[in-house]
């Protein structure tokens, strides 16, 4: 059978300094090609488990494997390296390069992760574009030039080349009206059905959930650990 895309065991975590908030997940798969919308409401630590998923930060116990690669067998350089092949990351904030152009900002995380630039071919990022109702002309335009839904589409365009086998989100509908977030949720699932990848997508909108295979809550899987002094 093949490895989960995703794989959360025992995992605990508290932010350091901070003693009140904590997160223990005991148990957690995302099974390769599945897509998961994890909801929870704002300050529950969506974005931290997100963190501890693409190794931005380490666990204080217990093991989180992507695929077959478990990260605490890895060093920081090593985990950035996984990351980067890996994992397509789409932030709340998009955190596109505003001065580059749209195609150095899609094209820039293949220049850390050679295996997915190997997989990635010439005029992807702009059939990418296209497949994401971006204009043809936006290649070399600014990002920073662009509307927010536009920059949310570089941002998707960014996390699904090379073909990462899992794409993690955070929210990236949260600054689009109800019509706009549907067209866009399209877009960004008829590129994963073309992918295969897995998405997890974390969100406080139930809304979203009919897309998903499965809605997990974060209540669910994680138990909040609260350490006050
Ligand atoms: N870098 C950090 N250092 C210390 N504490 C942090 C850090 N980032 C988040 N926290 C704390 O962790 C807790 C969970 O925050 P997190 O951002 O993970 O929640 P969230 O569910 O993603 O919230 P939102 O939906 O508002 O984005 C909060 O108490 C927050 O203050």
């Amino acid at each position: 059978m093949a490895a989960p895309a995703l794989a959360l065991r025992d995992v605990t975590f508290h932010w350091p300094g901070r003693d009140t908030f904590g997160l223990r997940v005991p148990d957690f798969q995302l099974a390769a090609g599945e897509s998961v919308l994890l909801l929870g409401e704002s300050g529950s630590g969506k974005s931290t488990l997100l963190s501890l998923i693409c190794g931005i930060v380490t666990p204080d116990a217990g093991e989180i494997q992507i695929a077959e690669t478990r990260l605490s067998g890895l060093r920081a350089g090593a985990r950035d390296r996984l990351r980067a092949e890996r994992i397509g990351v789409i932030f709340q904030q998009f955190n596109l390069l505003p001065y580059a152009s749209v195609s150095d900002n899609i094209l820039l995380p293949l220049r850390f992760a050679p295996e997915r630039r190997g997989r990635s071919e010439q005029g992807d990022a702009a059939r990418l574009c296209s497949a994401l109702g971006l204009p043809d002309d936006v290649l070399q335009a600014k990002a920073g030039r662009l509307s927010v839904g536009q920059q949310q589409r570089v941002a998707v365009a960014r996390a699904l080349i090379g073909q990462p086998s899992l794409i993690v989100a955070d929210e990236p509908t949260s600054a689009l009206d109800a019509a706009t977030q549907d067209g866009f949720m399209g877009l960004l699932f008829d590129q994963l059905a073309a992918t295969g990848s897995s998405l997890l997508m974390v969100s406080h909108d139930e809304r979203l959930g009919a897309r998903f295979d499965r809605v997990v809550r974060l209540e669910d899987i994680l138990l909040r650990e609260s350490r006050a002094a």
